[in-house]
């Protein structure tokens, strides 16, 4: 019977004078005046329940007795004096709550402690000296509604609690650590505190894993500070790109920046004085003096220059060039060269000093040099009548009315000594000139050709030289980067086709439809082709009546100089020779007269044993 069950429970206790009534002549739940101490009954007078609370009890909690009692849902023994392991209430499987507060139960409590304790739904536990983790099988108890374990030496981590009904879960002042369950994180902050190692809400953040305001304070100052760091730099550099790409009809001085080079041919000049040493950016840092490559000649210093007043003759690809007279006399061309760093110093000095050995009728001599790491200047004497660029592609006035054909043959031919000059005196050299372009082919007071800026592939920077000069523009570097002794040749016939032609060969370069490129000598093959050859011709050309023939000659050189099979192309001795060999007109009657029938030849428009046809333009 109950009776004996809880008799035998009774013997397992020790100090239970508080359970004076328990005996066997009654019932537990017999009567209500007799009922037994701490007894809770159903209707029916079954055991329900064991409230034993604040007896001073000790001894055993004797589980294995109470499982006797079938309608046992509740047990409660707080406020005692039991000590020792928590009794393995598991068997106990029908319990809807107990109560061990209160006592001096110690040890770590089993992990699987509660499995199986489907109807459980409250468990007080706190204040008593359990250690160990918190049992990871309270997760599973399915109805739990509330849990005390607070003022414990529990260590670990909390579990993580899933159940929807949890509404109590106390683990204050034990030695927690880690985070805070989220499904905990809407409780009562007091359920948590008194463990030192445990964050997150309701307590502080933990700082591993989430920034405090501080951090995040900082993280964002940081971004703005980085911000505004990536934005000035842009500004800088657009402020730089934009000075570098000014117009060449803004005034500079011989130090400003070099501006980008333009594909259209530009022939303006303004008169600009370079303003005292002082102000020039040229005299700043600037300790170096001009040194002369050679002694016949009168020398000046920089600050002559500097004080001579100056006029921008134009912006190239490496720098502005400027002409200057000297109170002297002489006037003089500085070109500034920003990039020439391809070598030091010494080589640098050494290599101006052969290009100022060089000396011949159809090249612009190098008078001086100024070195400086990060600049250097190139001087020279001013040249009459400008480049041969200004005189084919300038505005057309009384004074510039277009070259004629005679003209334009003498100075192919000042061009093809001069370049083979440079070949025989720079053999080290593979492409001697490196840089042959109208522009760079200066023509003096009876309009002879004098070359300028040759020579200058070993100085330049490597990068620079690439993206501009026109050596690289060639279909051997654009097609299997490399230059070769025929690469000046190449140059030199799209030089020949623009003085035929009239036409910039800067505005003929292109990306072809099938990825080809075409240039100046295609345009001019195309035309060829559709058999309109004296279309090719330029119509500013003067006094070409008698000349038909030997333009059409030069053209056929020209195009074996572009020839873009260099096994095919003309060296520079055959062109050379081939070009030298063509007659100039003089006043002889009879030359006259046999230069005419060679041209009527071609006027005909039949076909040549070169394989063109020419209708002469009027
Ligand atoms: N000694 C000179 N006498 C007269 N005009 C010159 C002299 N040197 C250069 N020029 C002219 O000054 C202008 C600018 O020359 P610069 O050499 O700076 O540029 P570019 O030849 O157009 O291009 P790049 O820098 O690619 O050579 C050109 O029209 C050029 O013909």
């Amino acid at each position: 019977s109950e009776t004996d069950v809880l008799l035998k429970f009774k013997d397992s206790l020790a100090n239970d004078a508080a359970l004076s009534n328990w005996n066997a002549s009654t019932n537990p739940c017999s009567d209500n005046k007799v009922r037994w101490i701490g007894v809770l009954c159903t209707k029916d007078r079954t055991v329900m329940g064991l409230q034993l609370e604040n007896m001073s009890l000790t001894g055993l909690v004797d589980v294995d007795t109470l499982m006797a009692l079938p309608d046992l849902r509740t047990l409660s023994f707080s406020n005692n004096s039991f000590d020792g392991p928590m009794p393995n209430l598991k068997q106990l499987s029908s319990l809807r709550s107990f109560f061990l507060s209160y006592n001096r139960f110690s040890g770590e409590i089993p992990d699987d402690a509660f499995l199986g304790m489907g109807s459980l739904k409250k468990i007080y536990l706190q204040q008593n000296s359990f250690s160990g983790k918190i049992p990871t099988s309270l997760t599973k108890v399915l109805k739990l509604l509330e849990l005390r374990l607070d003022s414990n030496q529990l260590e670990g981590k909390i579990p993580n609690f899933q159940q929807k009904g949890l509404q109590l879960v106390n683990v204050s002042n034990n030695s927690l650590r880690g985070s805070v369950p989220k499904s905990l994180s809407k409780m009562d902050l007091s359920f948590f505190s008194g463990n030192k190692a445990l964050c997150g809400e309701p307590l502080l953040a933990c700082k591993t894993k989430k920034p405090t305001m501080l951090v995040i304070i900082i993280a964002i100052v940081a971004i703005f500070v980085i911000l505004a760091a990536i934005v000035s730099a842009i500004v800088v550099v657009l402020l730089r790109l934009r000075k570098k790409h000014q117009p060449s009809k803004m005034r500079r001085t011989p130090c400003s920046t070099n501006p980008k080079k333009v594909a259209s041919y530009d022939a303006t000049k303004q008169n600009y004085n370079w303003g005292s040493a002082e102000t020039s950016p040229c005299s700043k840092g600037q300790n170096g003096k001009l040194v002369f490559v050679r002694d016949d000649r009168e020398k000046f210093e920089l600050q002559d220059l500097l004080r001579a007043s100056a006029e921008v003759l134009g912006s190239g690809t490496f720098g502005s060039s400027y002409k200057a007279a000297l109170f002297s006399g002489p006037v003089m061309v500085v070109k500034r060269f920003k990039l020439m760093n391809n070598v030091g110093k010494e080589d640098f000095q050494e290599h101006m000093r052969r290009l100022g050995r060089l000396q011949h009728p159809n090249l612009s001599s190098l008078v001086a040099f100024y070195y400086r790491k990060d600049e250097k200047l190139l001087v020279s004497e001013f040249v009459q009548n400008g480049s041969l660029a200004s005189q084919l592609h300038g505005k057309r006035t009384p004074e510039m009315p277009g070259l004629d054909w005679p003209t334009r043959l003498r100075i192919i031919k000042g061009v093809a000594k001069g370049l083979i000059y440079l070949y025989n005196e720079l053999p080290s050299l593979t492409v001697p000139h490196g840089h042959l372009k109208s522009s760079n082919v200066l023509l003096n007071e009876s309009f002879d050709p004098l070359l300028a800026d040759y020579g200058l592939i070993p100085i330049v920077n490597k990068d620079q030289a690439e993206q501009y000069m026109v050596a690289y523009k060639s279909p051997e570097y654009e097609q299997y980067n490399r230059t070769t002794k025929k690469t000046d040749v190449w140059s030199f016939g799209i030089l020949i086709l623009e003085v035929l032609t009239g036409k910039f060969p800067e505005n003929y370069l292109k990306q072809g439809k099938s990825g080809t490129k075409s240039n100046l000598a295609s345009w001019v093959n195309s035309v060829i082709r559709e058999e309109w050859t004296g279309e090719v011709f330029d119509k500013d050309m003067k006094d070409t009546k008698h000349g038909e023939g030997e333009m059409l000659k030069m053209l056929k050189a020209g195009l074996q100089c572009c020839e873009e099979d260099i096994e095919k192309r003309w060296d520079i001795d055959e062109a050379v020779e081939r070009i030298l060999e063509l007659r100039e007109r003089d006043d002889d009657e009879d030359y006259y007269s046999s230069y005419a029938s060679e041209g009527d030849i071609y006027s005909s428009r039949a076909m040549t044993e070169d394989g063109f046809s020419f209708s002469v333009h009027t």
